[in-house]
């Protein structure tokens, strides 16, 4: 998982509520180049949205995202994760990724939260809400004592600062939701989807060389 990270640093969010569109949604994504894919445990609908991904994209590497405890996260792994993002760090979350055999990126953004994450083992750290808790400077701060953690920012990101936040050695990667804009995919737009795909892609090549 990390080291497909290393190789394509950005992690789309999908929210939705009907397969099909999820499927169309992803399938834009990884049209543009990213497919390593979060979708977000905040519809009804989101375990069924995922495992219609997993299916129709078995070459995608689809997670889930917003997974609050240990029960969402055991959901999520039947419906198919590959790895489990949550907003906060829990450990009960934590230890049922683990059970599940999967990584878990639980959310940080203070030093006693990032030194918890670190006394249960865990290395690879979601940074959030990145942009809210300090951005880079922060990242850069934290990355100082914690030698040994990698951050994924998100919360904030876009285009606009993708290049900024992957040039901080200890980020590994990025997420957000700038990539799947709810009033494109509405219109049925998905070449829309590709087009931010593919110059997230192109940001990272030229951030990472
Ligand atoms: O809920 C989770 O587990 C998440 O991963 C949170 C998302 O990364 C952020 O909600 C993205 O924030 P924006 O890109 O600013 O919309």
């Amino acid at each position: 998982m990390e080291d497909k990270l290393l190789q394509t640093p950005v992690i789309p969010l999908v929210q939705a509520s009907d397969p099909e569109v999820a499927i169309r949604t992803s399938k834009a994504l990884v049209d543009g180049g990213l497919d390593v894919i979060e979708v977000v445990m905040r519809t009804p609908e989101a375990l069924d949205c995922m495992a219609a991904i997993v299916e129709a994209l078995p070459d995608a590497i689809v997670g889930a995202g917003t997974v609050l405890s240990a029960g969402q996260a055991g959901s999520a792994l039947e419906a198919g994760a590959k790895f489990i993002v949550s907003p906060g760090l829990n450990e009960g979350v934590v230890e049922a990724s683990r059970t599940g055999g999967v990584p878990v990126y639980p959310g940080v953004n203070t030093p006693s939260e990032v030194q918890t994450a670190w006394n249960l083992g865990l290395r690879t750290l979601k940074f959030f809400p990145a942009g809210l808790a300090g951005g880079t400077p922060m990242l850069k701060a934290l990355g100082s004592v914690f030698r040994d953690v990698k951050f994924i920012p998100t919360g904030g990101v876009s285009a606009s600062n993708l290049g900024e936040y992957l040039a901080v050695s200890s980020v590994l990667a990025c997420g957000g939701s700038w990539l799947t804009p709810a009033d494109e995919i509405a219109a049925g737009n998905y070449d829309a989807v590709t087009t931010l795909a593919r110059e997230a892609a192109g940001i990272a090549q030229s951030a990472r060389g």
